[in-house]
């Protein structure tokens, strides 16, 4: 029953109760009060009826930190508690199912499992969403936070407050999350959680009493880790009796089974065997299995509101599932959820096989992981020098390496990778390229496209908004790297009396290849750092040639700061010649802006004899040697007189640096 509060329409309280309790429809099966029946662990474990668990006894969390403060252990811990899996065994990143996750240590990909907890006498239904820690992936944990009502913010009791701290607490602040703080690593000789339970009232408001200590490693305390969850997080607010309405917030592809997508509802009911249709695409489906994620899939044939779980229902790519995508019932539109923001590359770097007759291999692979992996976005490219292949766009660098290893592992596949470049902007004047491109504004994502400076109004370059934590004693260094990486202070923050916050807003291109290994060793591994877009800024940019014997290298074309074009140039000649094999005449390795030589290095005469170590007669090894000098000829490419073998290129486009 509805009524008027004011001016605003209201469940009276008897349709309050109403619609936090299950639909009449689903339980009419079970025994009068068999909802409240107590039920064993191990029976739902075997079949769970997921009607027993009304709104009011579900929590949607979490875990969220800093890098290896410890998410994946205290993971692991929580489903051994809730004997989602064996004791018994030895657990190690259960969640971490990525090869390339067990072989780094990081998770790079949300995962969810729903576990079963016994508190005072009651079950309860948890949903775990484990999320990536490094700053690439942090699309991955805003994602996944959508899910939630509550977050566990896991620090470190011996380093404390890190970057990602700040950055992951922030985002589940803004999505309105209960933070439940949890200090890890209490064991550690060194751990001092008085001082990060300061630190987190300091940096975070949150008084002190509220964290819990704990050592994920040991599962010292982690029980009071669960009965905070089920105390301090508040169960979702969604409504059974309305329409389905499902967020697919994260998705994967199996060969055989199409689209796994993992949803959240919120509202109504969905079954196995119903029509579905998605907001996006307006495609309809029939639901072929709907279950739960245990953490291993397990059907259930309905979820209800409130709940999360997996949905199969024949869809054939990830795009059909789109992240962020609303599912409701056929004939039952709904007003789609708001969905994500898309994830917006920030890296981009070029892909080649090896051998060119790799190419549909690469492709067949890249096909298939971009659609586990849909923030990767991808342009087909070629080069003089490498071939075929793509321009692709990552989230980061680590992004970048991630799906590199797993092009390797998981498809066999060997790559060229270049070196990685920030999308830059021009503003057109030139009315003949305005009416080309169809537009005023156009990026740069290759340094082939380069628009003169005489046809544009100006460049624009990428900035981010750097957050920096760091030991006091290190300040000063740090301060004179982030002003030789171009970038401009914004504030600075003493968490304590030994660590100092610093916020920079830094060009992107100049932290994207070695900032974070620079500032590591500069603080001796102590100082952290993560960042978020801040949008474009108008730069001074140049476009650098790299000239052999007069000749310009197409491939070695260069994008960069103005001020930045002497190093830059000096830089690769330098590899250049170190990677370019003597031929028969002097070479002259020139880097040049316009008709400015501004770096030269020059590589000796020399004749290469393959045959000086074959001694004596042996005709058939001569020839050998000979044919497969010849064949290796084949590789090469000639600029002007000057052959260049496909390996030089690739030491020089994958060492460049950018600065
Ligand atoms: N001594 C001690 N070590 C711990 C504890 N919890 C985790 N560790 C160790 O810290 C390291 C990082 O732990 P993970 O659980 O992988 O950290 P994470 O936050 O999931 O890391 P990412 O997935 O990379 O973000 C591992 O070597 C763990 O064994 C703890 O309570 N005490």
């Amino acid at each position: 029953m509805w009524t008027l509060v004011g001016r605003t329409l209201a469940p009276s309280a008897a349709g309050a109760a109403r619609l936090l309790s299950p639909c009449p429809r689903h339980v009419a099966a079970l025994e009068p009060g068999a909802t409240r029946r107590p039920f064993g662990t191990a029976e739902l474990k075997e079949k769970p009826d997921m009607s027993r668990f009304p709104v009011e006894d579900i929590r949607n969390f979490s875990i969220i930190a800093h890098v290896d403060h410890g998410k994946s252990t205290l993971a692991d811990r929580l489903l051994e508690l809730t004997g989602t899996i064996d004791k018994t065994k030895k657990n190690h990143q259960v969640l971490d199912k990525l090869q390339v996750e067990r072989e780094r240590g990081i998770t790079v990909k949300a995962q969810t499992a729903t576990l079963f907890y016994s508190f005072e006498g009651k079950q309860y239904l948890l949903n775990l969403i484990d999320t990536p820690g490094h700053v690439d992936f942090s699309y991955e944990v805003s994602r996944s936070l959508s899910a939630c009502q509550g977050v566990l913010l896991v620090v470190d009791a011996n380093e404390g407050i890190q970057a990602q701290t700040v950055a992951n607490f922030f985002l589940a602040f803004e999505a309105q999350l209960s933070v439940i703080p949890v200090i890890n690593k209490i064991d550690l000789k060194n751990a001092d959680p008085e001082r990060v339970e300061k630190q987190i009232e300091k940096v975070f408001d949150i008084p002190s009493d509220e964290c819990i200590k704990i050592s994920a490693k040991l599962g010292t305390n982690v029980d009071s880790v669960l009965q905070a969850v089920i105390k301090r997080i508040p169960p979702p607010k969604v409504y059974r009796e309305k329409p389905l309405r499902a967020l697919v917030f994260d998705s994967t592809f199996d060969q055989y089974r199409g689209v796994i997508a993992n949803i959240a509802l919120f509202g109504g009911v969905v079954s196995k065997g119903d029509k579905i249709v998605s907001a996006h695409t307006k495609k309809t489906y029939e639901v072929n299995e709907v279950g739960i994620l245990n953490p291993n899939e397990q059907s259930t044939h309905k979820l209800y509101a409130g709940q999360v779980g997996f949905l199969i229902a024949g869809m054939k790519d990830v795009t059909e599932a789109q992240i962020g995508d609303t599912l409701y019932l056929h004939n039952h539109p709904v007003e789609p959820l708001p969905g994500f923001k898309s994830a917006k590359p920030m890296v981009f770097a070029g892909v080649y096989p090896v051998d060119q007759s790799e190419y549909n291999n690469l492709k067949g692979a890249i096909e298939k992981l971009t659609l586990n992996d849909s923030s990767v976005t991808v342009h087909r490219d070629s080069s003089l020098a490498l071939g075929a292949g793509w321009r692709l766009g990552f989230l980061g660098l680590l992004h970048m390496e991630v799906f590199n290893q797993r092009l390797e592992q998981e498809y066999n596949a060997s790559v060229i990778l270049t070196t990685p470049t920030v999308p830059y902007k021009a503003v057109l004047s030139s009315a003949r390229l305005i009416k080309e491109y169809k537009e005023k504004e156009i990026t740069i994502i290759n340094p082939a496209q380069f628009p003169d400076k005489s046809k544009v109004t100006e460049y624009l370059e990428p900035v981010v908004l750097g957050t920096v934590v760091t030991p006091t004693e290190y300040t000063g260094k740090i301060m004179a790297l982030c002003q030789e990486r171009r970038a401009t202070q914004e504030n600075m923050i003493f968490i304590d009396e030994n660590r100092v916050m610093l916020k920079y807003i830094f060009p992107l291109n100049e932290i994207v290849v070695d900032f974070y290994d620079t500032l590591k060793s500069l603080s001796s591994g102590y100082a952290s750092f993560d960042y978020e877009d801040a949008g474009y800024q108008t730069v001074e940019l140049t476009k650098m040639d790299i000239l052999l014997n007069g000749n310009i290298v197409e491939e070695l074309v260069t994008v960069v700061h103005k001020e930045k074009a002497y190093t830059v140039g000096k830089t690769i000649c330098e590899r250049l010649k170190d990677s370019l094999p003597r031929q028969l005449f002097e070479i002259a390795i020139q880097a040049a802006v316009g008709s400015k030589v501004i770096a030269r290095e020059t590589v000796k005469a020399y004749r290469k004899n393959v045959l000086a170590k074959c001694y004596g007669g042996d005709i058939t090894r001569k020839m050998k040697l000979l044919k497969r000098q010849t064949e290796g000829k084949k590789k090469l490419r000639k600029i002007g007189n000057i052959e260049i073998p496909k390996d030089a290129f690739i030491k020089v486009l994958k060492t460049q640096p950018n600065k």
